[in-house]
């Protein structure tokens, strides 16, 4: 089949730890995805049919396309939307990708007072600190983040937790949940207008198997 410019999508996937759940979401609920997308180097790639354009991007850069449409849908965790705060349509929540949002510190430093905390998450860290009535300085770090209260670098750290290991292993404890987090579609809002029919069409097909992956898992 061929498929004009107009009506090829443009999807947005989210490269590393999300990459296999999503495929998998994708082949279940039917839609085209090209055999080598994980093992190749590439960062465009198309559907065998040429229904849809993948692009593969750092999960914090998914959102940017989206908005600015070069993506038509995007694939992404809920922690990174909240964080850029891009102006764009959350469509269906995947079920994949699941962790919590947690404010983590040494196990004596529970009660203790928060002046300041290391997070990837400025956003959501100074969001929840705020929320609070609290007055904290929020340090950015990149990666790693368990490192910031054992050195001294800060009382608390606002940061995924998915098993517990990390935390458990650095002597770390779950202070506060903060949020749930899961990987989410998102859609351009321009997009979501002039090419709903495709976009309905994914959304609908991935709700099936979102569902059904739902049922059995519980
Ligand atoms: N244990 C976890 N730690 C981090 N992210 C998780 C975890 N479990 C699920 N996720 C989801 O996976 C996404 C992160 O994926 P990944 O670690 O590949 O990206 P990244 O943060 O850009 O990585 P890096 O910067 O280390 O390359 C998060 O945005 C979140 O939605
Ligand atoms: O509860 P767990 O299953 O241990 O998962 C949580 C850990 O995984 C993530 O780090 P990642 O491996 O992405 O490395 P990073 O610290 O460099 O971001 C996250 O930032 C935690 O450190």
């Amino acid at each position: 089949m061929t498929v004009n410019e107009n009506s090829q999508l443009t999807v947005a996937l989210s490269k590393g730890r999300i990459m296999t759940d999503t495929l998998r979401l994708l082949k279940a609920a039917g839609i085209p995805v090209p055999d080598d997308l994980e093992e190749s180097r590439k960062l465009i790639l198309e559907s065998p049919d040429g229904s849809i354009r993948y692009i593969l991007a750092k999960p914090v850069d998914v959102p940017t396309y989206v908005e600015y449409g070069v993506a038509d849908l995007g694939i992404v965790g809920k922690d990174v939307l909240l964080e850029a705060e891009r102006d764009l349509y959350e469509l269906l929540d995947l079920g994949i990708g699941r962790c919590r949002m947690c404010v983590c510190g040494l196990p004596e430093a529970h009660h203790g007072t928060v002046k300041r905390v290391a997070s990837k998450y400025m956003r959501i860290a100074a969001d929840h600190f705020r929320n609070q009535g609290q007055q904290v300085e929020v340090i950015f770090l990149n990666g790693s983040v368990e490192l910031a209260p054992l050195i001294g670098l800060t009382d608390r750290i606002v940061d995924l937790v998915e098993t517990g290991r990390t935390l458990a292993e650095n002597g770390l404890v779950i202070h506060e949940e903060i949020l749930q987090i899961s990987t989410r579609l998102v859609a351009n809002r321009m997009s979501f207008r002039l090419k709903s029919e495709q976009i309905d069409h994914i959304t609908a097909r991935l709700r099936d198997v979102t569902a059904k992956s739902f049922t059995v898992g519980e």
